[in-house]
Parts: C-alpha cells; sequence; structure tokens
C-alpha cells in the first residue's frame, strides 16, 4: 500500500470509529429525562460561575443550545451577560457545507436572542446576517478570553468528540493562522457524555485545557 493510500485508511478508519461513538452518546442523551437535562444544565452553569478564570475573564464564546439533546445553556449565556462579560455564539451562515464559523459578539440591546434570533437548520438560534455586528478576531482586535466548547463526548484527557463536521476544529485553526492567542478551552457537558474510554483523535483534533461537568470541574495535564 502507498502511504497516501494507508493515510486514507487511517482517517477511513478514525471516522467510522467517531461515528459510533457519537452515534452510542447521542442515544444516551436522547433518553436522558428532561428535568434531569436541566438539574446537570444547572450544575455546569454553577461551576462555571464559581470558577476563577471565569470570574476574571472579560469575553467569553458559548454556544446556543439545540432544542434538544444537548446541555442546556440559556442560563449560562444570560448570566455571562449579567456578569458583564462580552459574549460571542457562533454563526455558521448559510452555506453548512463551508463548515465555516465565526463568533459574533450579543449587542447589549439583544433581548431574548433564544426567542427573537432566526433558527438555522439545527434549531440553533443564530445572529442574524443583515444586521451590524462585532465579529471576534477581526482586525486584530475583539478576542475571547474563554471559549466554551460543545462536544458529544469528552474523554479524561480532555479530548472532544464533536457533532462531526469539524466547525470548531477549522475555527480554532484559523485562530492559530492569524498568529492570535488561543482562548482557554472548556468543555461542557451533561454526564453521560464524559466518558472513561478514550475519544478518537485526529492531526486536526485540539484537546482543550479544562472541562466542566454536573459533577465539577476537570483540570488536565494538557498544555494549550
Ligand atoms: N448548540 C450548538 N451550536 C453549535 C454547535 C454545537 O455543537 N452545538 N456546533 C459545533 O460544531 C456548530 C454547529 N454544528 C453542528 C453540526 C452538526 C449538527 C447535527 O446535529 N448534525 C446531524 C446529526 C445527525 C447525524 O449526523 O447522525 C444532523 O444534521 O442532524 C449540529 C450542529 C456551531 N454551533
Ligand atoms: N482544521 C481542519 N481543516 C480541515 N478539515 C478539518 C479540520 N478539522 C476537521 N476537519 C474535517 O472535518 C470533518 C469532521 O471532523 P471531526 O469528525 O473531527 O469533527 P468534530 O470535531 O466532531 O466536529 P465539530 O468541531 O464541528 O464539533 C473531518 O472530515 C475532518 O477531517
Amino acid at each position: 500500500m502507498s502511504s497516501n493510500a494507508a493515510a486514507i485508511s487511517v482517517n477511513a478508519t478514525l471516522a467510522a470509529t467517531k461515528k459510533i461513538l457519537r452515534s452510542k452518546i447521542r442515544k444516551s442523551l436522547k433518553d436522558l429525562p428532561p428535568p434531569t437535562l436541566t438539574a446537570e444544565s444547572d450544575a455546569v452553569e454553577g461551576h462555571l460561575a464559581n470558577w476563577d478564570l471565569y470570574k476574571g475573564c472579560s469575553s467569553v464564546g458559548i454556544f446556543l443550545s439545540m432544542p434538544k439533546g444537548e446541555i442546556n445553556t440559556r442560563g449560562m449565556v444570560a448570566r455571562a451577560i449579567r456578569d458583564g462579560k462580552e459574549v460571542y455564539v457562533p454563526r455558521v451562515g448559510a452555506d453548512f457545507e463551508l463548515c465555516d464559523m465565526e463568533m459574533v459578539k450579543i449587542p447589549h440591546d439583544a433581548g431574548d436572542i433564544f426567542t427573537t434570533w432566526p433558527k438555522n437548520k439545527w434549531g440553533i438560534p443564530e445572529p442574524p446576517e443583515d444586521a451590524d455586528h462585532t465579529i471576534a478576531y477581526e482586525g486584530g482586535s475583539n478576542t475571547i478570553d474563554l471559549m466554551i466548547m460543545p462536544g458529544v463526548a469528552f474523554d479524561t484527557k480532555a479530548n472532544r468528540l464533536g457533532q462531526g463536521k469539524g466547525f470548531y476544529d477549522r475555527y480554532l485553526m484559523k485562530i492559530k493562522e492569524k498568529g492570535d492567542q488561543f482562548p482557554t478551552l472548556a468543555g461542557i457537558g451533561l454526564s453521560c457524555q464524559f466518558i472513561n474510554d478514550d475519544v478518537p483523535t485526529g492531526e486536526n483534533d485540539v484537546a482543550l485545557d479544562i472541562l466542566i461537568s454536573p459533577g465539577g470541574i476537570i483540570t488536565t495535564n494538557h498544555e494549550s
């Protein structure tokens, strides 16, 4: 086998292994009773709120949760705004196939974005394209101190398995290519998403600095 063919086969195996793990965890998430999802989301919010790095940071990147099968971030978003942070959220834009993403600042007068902003194909609210929004890392400013990352699964070394489109991994690569400093990367999720087995990883996957589970903050030895 040529080295090129070998690399393709390794990547195919990696993608298949990730897919199996993704569907297993997605099933657990689907079966989670709504009161458990709410209680666990509140617990994660509590740990975030008490974390010194969060308390000291001025800008936070966070995702707006999907309607189902994902930790509910409404409370965390509202809290970060109340705490006076600049809060940035993803906008994936109209062409999903590009897998391109920006982090857009929530304007101070935005109101209840979960009800007023348009929803993308996954039911996630997104900042409207036509409004005059501030984009993170544009013109070398508006950087993000703390990036709260979604995931399907996280392992004990803070490796992350995402939704399988590579949006966040590509976004982080853009920051690196611009020569900007990485934000602190914190993965959040529900209990069934923190697994003892290793998450399969490839060369594009970026390990996180810290995990926040309903049980508390999990620090790692990972050097960012
Ligand atoms: N709340 C939230 N916002 C986010 C993310 C996320 O994980 N959570 N993203 C993180 O990257 C980006 C969006 N990426 C996503 C990629 C795929 C799916 C998804 O549900 N995909 C399949 C699932 C079924 C399957 O493939 O088996 C689908 O289209 O139904 C959702 C979000 C940016 N915004
Ligand atoms: N930085 C990158 N540049 C180019 N392609 C990438 C990059 N990161 C990931 N990809 C590609 O995107 C696809 C999905 O990657 P992967 O399965 O790692 O996504 P994920 O980390 O689960 O998703 P997400 O980051 O959206 O949560 C793969 O084909 C992968 O090769």
